[in-house]
This record gives C-alpha cells, sequence and structure tokens, in this order.
C-alpha cells in the first residue's frame, strides 16, 4: 500500500509557516495539522483548570485528555474549542504563546501529544505546521521545509498582522516576546527548533510570501509528490 504522503513546515514564530501550510494544504486539497495549536490549547486549558504551567505532572494530564475541537467556521476560519468553549482567540494571545511554549518544554507532555498529531495523517495527504514536525512527529515525511527570518522581521511581521486587528502593541515588547520563545523553543531538551538534517531552508527575512510560496510549489513539483 502507497503511504499517505506528508509535507512538513517547521520554523521559528512569524516565519510564515501557518500562512504558507495553510496555502498549500488549500492548493493540494490536503488536510493540514496546526501543532501549535495544540499546545496553545494545552497553556490554555491549563489556565481554565486551574493548573499551574509549573505542575509537570498536572499539566501533563490535562493534555493526555484534551478534548479539544477544530472546526472550520461560516467565514472560512478555524475555530477552536476546549470542552466546547471557544478559544479561538485566547490561544493567539502574546500569553497564549508564551504559555504553549512553556507546556511545550515538558517532555511527556510532547508524549502525549504525539499519538494526536500523527491521527492527523489521512488520504489524501497532510501538510504539517509545526516546531519538530519533521524531526520527531513525522521523520520520514518525503519533504521537509524550514522557514525561517530575522527576529526582528518576524517582530515587525507580527505588529503589522495584530495592529491591523485593531490590537495595540509596543514592537519592542514583541521582539522580546520573539527572542524568549525562540531562545526557549530552541535550547529545550526535547524536540529543539531546528531544522531537519533533509529540510530545505528558506529565510523570507527579504522575500514576499508570494515568493516563498512559489518556491515551495517549486520544490513539491519536483519532489513529484503532487
Ligand atoms: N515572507 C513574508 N513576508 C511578509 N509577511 C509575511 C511573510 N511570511 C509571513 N508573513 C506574515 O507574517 C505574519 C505571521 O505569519 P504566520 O502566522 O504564517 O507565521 P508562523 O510561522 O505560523 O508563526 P507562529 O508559529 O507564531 O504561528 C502573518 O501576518 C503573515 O501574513
Ligand atoms: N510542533 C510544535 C509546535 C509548537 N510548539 C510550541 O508551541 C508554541 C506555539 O506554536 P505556534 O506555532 O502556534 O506559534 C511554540 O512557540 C512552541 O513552543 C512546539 O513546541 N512544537
Amino acid at each position: 500500500m502507497t503511504p499517505v504522503p506528508v509535507i512538513t513546515v517547521d520554523g521559528p514564530s512569524g516565519a510564515g509557516k501557518g500562512t504558507i501550510s495553510h496555502m498549500l494544504a488549500e492548493h493540494l486539497g490536503w488536510h493540514l495539522l496546526d501543532s501549535g495549536a495544540l499546545y496553545r490549547v494545552t497553556g490554555q486549558a491549563c489556565l481554565i483548570e486551574g493548573v499551574s504551567w509549573d505542575d509537570h505532572p498536572a499539566v501533563t494530564e490535562v493534555a493526555r485528555h484534551l478534548d479539544v475541537r477544530f472546526q472550520v467556521d461560516e467565514h472560512g476560519e478555524v475555530r477552536v474549542a476546549y470542552k466546547g468553549q471557544d478559544v479561538s482567540a485566547a490561544i493567539r494571545t502574546e500569553e497564549g504563546g508564551r504559555g504553549a511554549s512553556t507546556v511545550a518544554a515538558i517532555p511527556s507532555v510532547r508524549d502525549a501529544l504525539l499519538a494526536r498529531q500523527r491521527d492527523f495523517l489521512q488520504p489524501p495527504g497532510l501538510v504539517a505546521d509545526g516546531r519538530d514536525m519533521g524531526t520527531v512527529v513525522f521523520p520520514a515525511a518525503p519533504l521537509k521545509f524550514f522557514l525561517t527570518a530575522s527576529a526582528a522581521e518576524r517582530a515587525e511581521r507580527r505588529y503589522k498582522q495584530l495592529i491591523s486587528k485593531g490590537g495595540s502593541v509596543s514592537l519592542a515588547r514583541l521582539l522580546k516576546d520573539i527572542e524568549e520563545r525562540d531562545e526557549r523553543d530552541s535550547t529545550r531538551t526535547v524536540s529543539p527548533l531546528v531544522p531537519a538534517k533533509d529540510a530545505i531552508v528558506i529565510d523570507s527575512t527579504a522575500t514576499p510570501i508570494e515568493e516563498v510560496f512559489g518556491q515551495v510549489l517549486q520544490a513539491v513539483t519536483e519532489s513529484g509528490l503532487a
């Protein structure tokens, strides 16, 4: 039987993984795994359940029994519910990102979420967005990308994104958050943020998103996957 194909897209926060993964999954008609959302919901679920992010056994229990649902609404937006409660906005805040990267550094939490992530691999194929998709979750993926950009450029992008949604944020604060998250994600002992040895690395610091997508599509075509 031919294995179900998976394309992995890893990289640091704000590198464009979500945007590119979404475009690619839509273009190919494949499923999409937003693995960061699982860590974000775990962090948020801890807040809801009154569990401290530092209480590793309790956070692991939360991750093991995570009652999470992803649903596309009438505007085509993905809504995320924890125990039936819409947490879509809460998990996308900077605090949501901090919570995610704190709980994501706990090895037993990563173990608890591993099978759930692999369950997303369904025909006709999967685009998997995260930090360790190509190194740990789908190490045998036939095509892997690692997107990156300078921290200053990524903070600027996040700033524009938040301002366009009517938020008020400080660019300096965003840059500090991004640098701290990079540090936590790349220095943790389990599944640190590193490119897989066989990943195609794309630095988009000075490259518009359409051009990045063009490079990705070209590699997909050359791989013969689609
Ligand atoms: N090459 C690019 N040029 C300009 N803007 C970009 C580029 N790539 C992404 N962006 C913009 O940067 C913002 C962040 O992108 P995106 O959410 O895809 O990043 P991400 O890597 O998934 O981040 P996170 O891991 O934090 O979810 C979005 O507003 C997106 O439109
Ligand atoms: N495979 C992954 C995905 C995410 N994380 C952690 O979650 C944080 C939030 O991820 P986003 O992609 O939604 O920004 C991220 O900073 C990582 O700490 C992870 O560890 N592994």
